[in-house]
C-alpha cells in the first residue's frame, strides 16, 4: 500500500546528515526536484554545527520559498556514546541517529503526505526501520564517489580481516588498506566503524542509491555495483551527477584581483568546509608557495568549525611568512564561492583535500587537481581523480595530522601540476563529459528523469 494519497505532485523529504559536504549535494538535488514542480521538504538536525550550514540553508530557502524546511531537534548529547571521537560533525551524525525515534512524528504530519524519503548514508541504518514502518519508499543519496560506495557495500564482509590489499569483487583496481578511512582501521569496534558497517549492510533494503557521479567517469565500478558483483542484492545505483551549483550559491565576489591575472596562472588552494591543517603544516604549505613562481588564492582554515576559526592570518602563519606571501597571492579566511573561483579563467590548478563535492566542481569547470587527501573517503576519491586523469596524487603523503609534508615538496609538486599539459587537456575532456551527462539526453539526466517517474509512481 502506498503511504500517500494521490496529490498533484510527489512530495519528497530529504534529510542530510551534518556538514556542508553533505548539505550541499542534498540541497542541489532538492533544488532540482523543486524546479520540476515536486513538493520538497528538507529536514536538518538542529542546532546545526556550522555557520556555513545555517547561511547556506537560509539562502536556499529564500531562493526556493516553496520548499518546506523542518527542524529536527536533537536529543541531548550523551557523552557515554563515544569518548574517543571529538569531531563535532561526527558527534552530530551520532546525535541525529540517536534521536531517530523523533522522526516518525515529524514526517507523519507532512502535508501533502510524503511519497518518498531520501536520506544520507550516515543515517541509513538508524532511519530505515522508521521510514519503512511508514511504508515510504526509501532512497540514499550517497555524497561520495562510486569507488567509496563499493567499499561501503563490501566492507561488512571484511571488517574482521582487513588485508593490506583489498580486492572488491568485480573491480580491477585493488584498494590499499592505507586508503581506508583511518577510524575503520584503527578500531573496528569504534562507533564510527560500527555505524559504517551497519549502514553498509542496510543498503540492500533501500529502493535505490543516488550518486553524485556519472556513467563515463566510473564505468567499471558502477557496472559492478549494478550487476550485483560487489554485493548481491544491492538496489539500483543511480548516477545523477555532477550535481551542479545552483544560481543562489553564486556570491558577488570581491576578488577583482583575479581579473588582473593571466589565464590559467593561479593556483587555488582550499581544503573544503571542515578540514583544518595543523599550524605547522600550514606554515610548510606557505613556505612552498613563497618559493613557487605561481600566484595563488589560498583559503586558510585553522579550525574545523567556522565559528571557532577566529585567529587572524598573521597569528596562524606568523608575521614573516605573511610578509613573504603578500605580493604573490591572496590568503583569505572565511567562506568563498568555490564554484565561482573554479569557473574563473585565471585559475589553472586546484590543490584540494579531494572532498567529493570539490572534485565534482573541479570537473564541472575543467580544473586539474593536486590531490592531498586529509581523512575520510579522500584517498578513495583521490584514486578516482588519478585514474580518470583529472589530477595527480602523491600517495606517499600522509593523512592530515600524520607526518609533515615539507614546503619544498609541496612547491615542487604544485609546479609539476601547473606544468602538466596532459592533465590540463584531460580536465577539459572530463568537463565536456560531465556537461554531456547532465545535458538533455545525457546519462545522468536520463537517470534523473527515470527517478522522477519512479517517484511519481510512489504517490
Ligand atoms: O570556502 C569554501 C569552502 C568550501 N566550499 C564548498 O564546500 C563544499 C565542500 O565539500 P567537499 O569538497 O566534499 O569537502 P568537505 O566539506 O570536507 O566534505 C565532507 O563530505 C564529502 C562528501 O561526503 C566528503 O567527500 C569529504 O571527504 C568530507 O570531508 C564544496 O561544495 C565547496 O565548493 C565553498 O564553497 N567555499
Amino acid at each position: 500500500m502506498s503511504y500517500s494519497s494521490k496529490t498533484q505532485s510527489p512530495h519528497v523529504a530529504l534529510f542530510p546528515s551534518s556538514g556542508m559536504g553533505h548539505l550541499i549535494p542534498f540541497v542541489r538535488l532538492a533544488a532540482s526536484l523543486a524546479n520540476q514542480k515536486f513538493q520538497v521538504t528538507i529536514i536538518t538536525g538542529h542546532p546545526l554545527v556550522s555557520l556555513a550550514e545555517s547561511d547556506f540553508l537560509s539562502l536556499f530557502l529564500s531562493a526556493f520559498p516553496q520548499v518546506i524546511s523542518k527542524e529536527f531537534h536533537l536529543l541531548p548529547f550523551d557523552p557515554s556514546t563515544d569518548k574517543s571521537n571529538k569531531d563535532p560533525f561526527f558527534l552530530q551524525f551520532e546525535a541525529i541517529r540517536r534521536s531517530a525515534t523523533l522522526l516518525s512524528p515529524l514526517i507523519s504530519s507532512s502535508s501533502p503526505p510524503l511519497s518518498a524519503f531520501i536520506s544520507d548514508i550516515f543515517l541509513a541504518s538508524a532511519f530505515f526501520p522508521i521510514t519503512a514502518d511508514l511504508h515510504l519508499p526509501n532512497y540514499i543519496l550517497f555524497p561520495s564517489c562510486a569507488n567509496m560506495l563499493s567499499l561501503t557495500a563490501y566492507f561488512p564482509s571484511l571488517v574482521d580481516n582487513i588485508s593490506e590489499e583489498i580486492n572488491i569483487p568485480g573491480l580491477s583496481t585493488k584498494i590499499s588498506k592505507s586508503w581506508l578511512p583511518p577510524p575503520l582501521v584503527l578500531d573496528s569496534t569504534s562507533p564510527f566503524a560500527t555505524q559504517f558497517v551497519e549502514n553498509g549492510k542496510k543498503m540492500v533494503e533501500y529502493n535505490g542509491i543516488l550518486m553524485n557521479t556519472f556513467d563515463s567517469l566510473e564505468p567499471e565500478t558502477l557496472e559492478a555495483l549494478n550487476e550485483g558483483k560487489v554485493v548481491n542484492g544491492l538496489p539500483p545505483v543511480i548516477p545523477i551527477g555532477p550535481l551542479v551549483p545552483c544560481e543562489f550559491e553564486k556570491q558577488v565576489s570581491s576578488l577583482s584581483w583575479f581579473d588582473d591575472q593571466p589565464d590559467g596562472s593561479v593556483v587555488f588552494i582550499c581544503f573544503g568546509s571542515r578540514t583544518a591543517l595543523s599550524r605547522e603544516q600550514l606554515r610548510e604549505l606557505g613556505a612552498g608557495l613563497v618559493k613557487n613562481e605561481f600566484r595563488f588564492l589560498w583559503i586558510l582554515k585553522d579550525k574545523k568549525v567556522d565559528k571557532e576559526d577566529v585567529a587572524e592570518v598573521e597569528e596562524v602563519l606568523g608575521k614573516g611568512l605573511v610578509e613573504n606571501l603578500k605580493d604573490k597571492g591572496l590568503v583569505i579566511k572565511g567562506w568563498v564561492d568555490q564554484g565561482g573561483v573554479l569557473s574563473h579563467r585565471a585559475v589553472g590548478g586546484f590543490v584540494s583535500h579531494v572532498g567529493w563535492n570539490s572534485v565534482t566542481e573541479a570537473m564541472w569547470h575543467g580544473v586539474r587537481i593536486l590531490a592531498w587527501p586529509q581523512g575520510g573517503d579522500q584517498k578513495m576519491c583521490s584514486s578516482v581523480v588519478k585514474r580518470c586523469g583529472l589530477g595527480m596524487w602523491v600517495d606517499t603523503w600522509d593523512w592530515g595530522g600524520g607526518e609533515l609534508v615539507k614546503g619544498e615538496d609541496i612547491g615542487e609538486t604544485i609546479k609539476e601540476l601547473m606544468g602538466d599539459e596532459k592533465l590540463k587537456l584531460q580536465a577539459t575532456h572530463i568537463k565536456e563529459e560531465a556537461r554531456k551527462a547532465v545535458a538533455s539526453g545525457g546519462s545522468s539526466e536520463t537517470n534523473l528523469l527515470r527517478l522522477r517517474k519512479e517517484l511519481e509512481r510512489c504517490m
